[in-house]
């Protein structure tokens, strides 16, 4: 590849963390001297006082990012897996992930869920933990909290809320493993791909099988299986939807959890298998659900 390999990202801290991951795995793979790395502006930075869902949703993270790999401008983009649309450009791939971190999402401001005073405030813009959320403590109130991690934990410190969710894995990559405490899978099941780095590349091009060098299969696979769910349940970032995949060997064991707004119903399930097992669990949930959760995933 002629001069150094361009790699596009966002500029939120989190974001030139998870670049600076992906730059010293390219270099260490293959021996080059220098990744760069290219701040590239999305629209979802710019606009932080709305609902990611009511705004446009996530291509408002993927847009530009996709636009300047389409145009050549860069050669790959680093993406947080859980921020990217199911349905892509067909001219580009997922070409990587990297080993994912710590899934589960941590609780900032109170000892547990339990623990949440009556009635208490918590802030967050996700459908999936305001209805996780509802479903634990249906005396909290949820309200709107957007912004960079930083932000958000500004918010809590001047009393806005009396607690926030965020993932443990945004917050240890940003150095902050003790901020917050881990909430159990069992109260509170991720968002899909929660904790995996990405790399986008051109299906076609040299890029993408060097990029295809740093590939982590596990995470790969169990990640492709949670947003084979999404596809198969036409889910978008409104939905309050859970999955986790585990891998077992060459299968994963994939969990779901499919919410109302409130958390009010909720129909939850887990299939282990191979390539299938997404769709499959996704019809699965769709067949059981009461009407009231059935209604929000009409795709
Ligand atoms: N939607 C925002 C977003 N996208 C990825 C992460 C954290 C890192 C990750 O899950 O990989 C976050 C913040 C959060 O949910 O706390």
């Amino acid at each position: 590849m002629a001069g150094s390999f361009r790699l596009g990202t966002r500029g939120s801290p989190l974001a030139l963390v998870q670049a600076g991951m992906v730059r010293d795995a390219l270099i260490a793979a293959h021996g080059w001297e220098d990744v760069e790395i290219v701040v590239i502006r999305t629209t979802g930075d710019r606009v932080q006082d709305r609902a990611l869902a009511e705004i446009g949703g996530k291509a408002l993270w993927t847009k530009e990012l996709d636009r300047a790999l389409l145009a050549g401008e860069v050669d790959a983009c680093v993406h947080s897996m859980k921020d990217v649309e199911t349905i892509r450009p067909p001219e580009i791939a997922i070409a990587a992930m990297l080993e994912r971190a710590d899934v589960r999402d941590r609780l900032i401001g109170a000892d547990s869920i339990a623990d949440l005073r009556h009635n208490a405030v918590v802030g967050t813009s996700s459908p999936r933990r305001a209805a996780q959320l509802g479903r634990l403590r249906p005396d909290v109130k949820t309200v709107l909290f957007r912004g960079n991690v930083d932000t958000r934990l500004g918010k809590l410190a001047v009393g806005d809320v009396d607690a926030t969710l965020l993932a443990a894995a945004g917050l240890g990559r940003l150095g902050r493993h003790d901020t917050g405490v881990a909430v159990p899978f069992d109260q509170m099941l991720p968002a899909p791909a929660q904790g995996a780095v990405g790399i986008e590349t051109l299906v076609d091009g040299p890029a993408r099988a060097l990029v295809a060098a740093i590939d982590h299969a596990p995470t790969h696979r169990a990640v492709a299986a949670e947003r084979a769910l999404l596809a198969a349940l036409a889910a978008d970032c409104h939905s309050p939807v859970a999955a986790l995949a585990i891998n077992e060997g060459e299968q994963v064991y994939l969990r779901a959890q499919l919410l109302t707004e409130r958390g009010d119903e909720v129909v939850e399930g887990a299939l282990r298998g191979g390539d299938e097992v997404g769709a499959a669990l996704a019809h699965d949930l769709l067949a059981r659900a009461p009407a009231a959760v059935r209604r929000l995933f009409a795709g």
